[in-house]
């Protein structure tokens, strides 16, 4: 169980953060689940024991919901955080998301908006211009065997009380393209964390036989002028290297998943998948599976990291990532969803999200970089990236990028 709050400034701290852990919310178009409260955890264990770990689980456990939510983290040797709730509620059609039940007891919730005062860059957009170039001398050296690389810069913000995790998802839900989530992370320091995002991208999803992925990579900032922004969109799908970017994560999902599958397609193509900030290539895969018992577990663990997030070849893009980043990602770029003991499950990649510790945040970008990247364009793209998290934040974003 969570340990309560033991540290508070006086300063800036009027209160206590977050004094429960709040429930795990996970809002799709026209359908959000709330898991609240916590029955049981599941047991530490790496990504690769996961499916064997939740099987075991759900055998002995006979009471409380059929049904297990979280996170797992980018490194997939790293514990998941993954728990039965006490209670399952899922609230259909459209639906304001601060108001479900439930919902503003576990978060704290104040009249007005916290004030924010500081915002920290964690890396300067300088160095994490310069980390980018470094990826690109790796990646266009003579007889390289690396291809690509994801790397990630953050934003760490400081606001006067803590921030209300109902109020942040009530913003980020106004783009309905995107997943809404919250969910629980462990405690640091007796303090209680938790990740809070609006992802567009679907690792995977698995209800009886039938699999859904649904990868992004290739991304520009949207334009409030139409014309402008369709351009933007277009010139996406015609970029070469945005193409290249996007083909590699594809494939290797394709790779992994076509052994288990008797049917594995891609029936619309790449295509362009909008969200209110940003254009992406994406490429939906779905898939029959030969053996319908594996569970989603399972698969998330072949996949997850795919080289959306981490690169390929994964073990040398992952070794650039730990050299050239200078933080632990934790859960950021892993993944957050559920799955119960029939083997379905939902797992989104938690990437456009924030660590929320109270009154502190963390917001993270990353960008894929392949030969024919530039360290300016990646700097512009996650600049983007960091914009639908900023504005649930009500922060300005445009001074961060020097
Ligand atoms: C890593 C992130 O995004 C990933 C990287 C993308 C890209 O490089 O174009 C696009 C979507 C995501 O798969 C992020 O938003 O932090």
């Amino acid at each position: 169980m969570a340990t309560p709050l033991i540290w508070i400034d006086e300063e800036v701290q009027a209160e206590p953060a977050l004094a429960r852990p709040i429930p795990f919310v996970f809002k799709t178009a026209g359908q959000t689940m709330l898991a609240l409260g916590q029955l049981a955890t599941l047991g530490d264990g790496a990504l690769a024991n996961l499916a064997e770990l939740t099987s075991d689980f759900f055998e002995k456990q006979t009471e409380g919901p059929d049904v297990l939510v979280g996170a797992l983290p980018f490194d997939p040797t790293q514990p998941s955080h993954l728990v039965q709730p006490e209670r399952v509620l899922r609230v259909q059609g459209k639906h304001d998301i601060g108001a479900i039940p439930g919902l503003g007891g576990g978060a704290s919730s104040h009249a007005a908006a916290p004030r924010i005062l500081s915002v920290d860059p964690d890396p300067a957009a300088a160095e994490f211009a310069n980390a980018v170039a470094v990826a690109l001398d790796q990646l266009n050296a003579p007889g390289a065997t690396m291809r690509k690389v994801v790397l990630s810069r953050s934003l760490k913000v400081m606001a006067n009380r803590d921030f209300s995790a109902a109020d942040l998802m009530r913003k980020l839900s106004v783009d309905e393209s995107v997943t809404v989530f919250a969910t629980p992370l462990p405690a640091r320091l007796h303090r209680l964390r938790c990740l809070i995002g609006a992802t567009p991208e679907l690792l995977l999803e698995k209800r009886g036989g039938h699999i859904v992925s649904h990868p992004l990579a290739g991304s520009a900032r949207r334009h409030r002028d139409t014309a402008e922004d369709r351009q933007a969109g277009n010139r996406l799908l015609a970029s070469d290297k945005d193409r290249r970017e996007h083909a590699m994560v594809v494939e290797s999902i394709l790779d992994i998943l076509a052994p288990y599958c008797v049917d594995l397609s891609t029936p619309e193509g790449t295509c362009l998948r909008a969200t209110a900030s940003m254009w992406h290539l994406g490429t939906r895969i779905v898939g029959q599976l030969k053996d319908a018992s594996l569970s989603s577990v399972h698969f998330v663990g072949l996949l997850h990291p795919t080289p959306a997030v981490c690169g390929l070849p994964r073990n040398l893009a992952n070794d650039q990532i730990m050299k050239l980043e200078p933080y632990d990602r934790e859960f950021y770029a892993g993944a957050v969803g559920w799955c119960d003991s029939a083997g379905d499950g939902r797992w989104h990649v938690s990437i456009r999200c924030a660590e929320l510790d109270g009154n502190h945040a963390r917001l993270y970008a990353g960008a894929g970089i392949v030969p024919g990247s530039t360290p300016e364009g990646e700097v512009i793209e996650t600049s983007a990236k960091f914009r639908a998290m900023l504005d649930a934040f009500g922060i300005d974003g445009g001074r961060f990028d020097e």
